[in-house]
């Protein structure tokens, strides 16, 4: 299967229409179906007034400036792909199959000490569950932008629908739409915060699909958990220090939905990163367009039908003492092919104090730090294309607003 991720020619097909009328935030929605909905800064105007609409109705030859990258991001995808273990972690709740464990424990220390990457079957999550939450972000990301700005991110948060994170960054916007919210269950007796926010933030109309993502969610954490499990054992830590770790996790999910692109190489899904989290369980329709950056070339992972794609994030790496690694990635678009991607982005709690168990703690590489902390610099002070921890690291120590400033005061 090769991917489909700006293999396209340009096609005739994405006819977009122009038709600006100056107010801000622009509104660039391209008529094709379902197109992008993206609130654009408008330097022209002031900042009183309301959306106004962009509409592209020519064959574009630029897409509006905000979303162009800088070359060194938008480099060439590498014809070679990332070659990622599918590792079967069905082996780990009963425990029983010693061979199977150790050619999982095998497979994982190897990819997670390379680049960080691996994928996942027998994971547990039923294709029906999976299909629903991939059909789920079709039905959010082609209601009206009035319905979707309904659930619009909470400045501050992670939380809510955010259009190529316009309310945020001024240049080098993503081409996604993302909706985002925050799993965890604490109290599962009492609330189901994903069906909470679901209804809360949309109404009740939208209880069926907040089920979906509850249910979804509920899998993911436990998943999980389970990897948890084969990452001691790949790592020979006692068992149980990460599993433990992560037993009240506050996690992030996030549904990313990428439009067709008229101009695919000048601009990026998701700009280069590493994950700031502590591991990434992502589910990506057939289209392909994730890519690692690995020996200075960007390789792509291919879907896996029914596989899930695991990376280690920064929290990780900071508690494997840098033995695993959170490695560099972006998502590139193409021209005719939306796409979709569920992150389940795995979290500590966050007052948890992020150190490595004894086993693998010497010399230490990263400063203790919470995830609270870590948090508030991707929030404040991220962009896409740092390498978070170690800029994260010299702010925790240096910066005036950094924790051990707050703690010094
Ligand atoms: C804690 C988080 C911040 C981001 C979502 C989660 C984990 C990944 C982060 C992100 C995807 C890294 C690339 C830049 C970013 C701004 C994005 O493109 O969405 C990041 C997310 C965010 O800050 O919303
Ligand atoms: O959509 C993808 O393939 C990757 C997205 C990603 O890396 C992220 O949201 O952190
Ligand atoms: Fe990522």
């Amino acid at each position: 299967m090769v991917s489909k991720a700006r293999q396209e020619p340009r096609s005739s097909s994405s006819k977009v229409a122009m038709d600006a009328i100056p107010a801000p935030p622009l509104l660039l929605r391209t008529p094709t179906s379902p197109g992008i909905d993206l609130l654009l800064p408008n330097p022209k105007a002031d900042k009183k007034q309301s959306v106004s609409v962009l509409e592209l109705r020519r064959e574009p030859r630029t897409i509006p400036a905000p979303f162009v990258w800088p070359p060194d991001d938008t480099g060439p995808t590498s014809a070679a792909e990332l070659d990622v273990p599918v590792v079967d972690v069905s082996v780990l709740p009963n425990g029983g199959d010693a061979a199977g464990l150790r050619l999982a424990a095998a497979q994982v220390a190897a990819a997670c000490a390379a680049h960080g990457f691996f994928q996942v079957c027998g994971h547990g999550v039923d294709a029906d569950l999976a299909r629903a939450a991939l059909d789920g972000a079709n039905v959010f990301f082609r209601l009206p932008l009035a319905e979707k700005q309904r659930a619009r991110r909470v400045p501050g948060t992670v939380s809510g629908y955010t259009s190529a994170h316009a309310d945020r960054f001024a240049s080098k916007l993503p081409w996604k739409e993302t909706l985002s919210f925050g799993f965890h269950d604490d109290d599962a007796a009492q609330s189901l915060v994903v069906v909470d926010y679901f209804t809360g933030t949309l109404g009740p109309d939208f209880e069926p699909m907040g089920r979906v993502y509850q249910r979804y969610c509920e899998k993911m954490k436990e998943l999980s958990l389970t990897i948890m499990e084969l990452l001691e054992v790949s790592l020979g830590v006692e068992r149980g220090y990460y599993r433990d770790f992560f037993e009240d996790s506050r996690s992030i999910m996030r549904c990313n939905y990428y439009p067709p692109c008229p101009e695919p190489e000048r601009t990026l899904g998701t700009g280069p990163h590493c994950d700031p989290t502590a591991l990434t369980i992502l589910l990506q329709d057939d289209v392909g367009g994730l890519e690692v950056l690995v020996d200075g070339e960007w390789r792509p992972v291919r879907p896996v039908p029914g596989a899930m794609v695991i990376n280690i994030g920064d929290t990780f790496m900071a508690l494997s003492n840098g033995r695993y690694k959170s490695c560099l990635h972006r998502a590139v678009v193409n021209r005719r092919h939306e796409r979709r991607s569920l992150a389940f982005f795995l979290c500590p709690h966050a007052d948890r104090v992020v150190r490595p168990p004894a086993t693998v703690a010497t010399p230490r590489r990263y400063p203790d730090f919470t995830w609270a902390d870590l948090m508030r610099f991707t929030q404040r002070h991220y962009r896409a294309d740092t390498r978070t921890l170690d800029a994260f690291t010299s702010w925790l120590i240096s910066s005036s607003d950094g924790p051990a400033h707050q703690q010094a005061a």
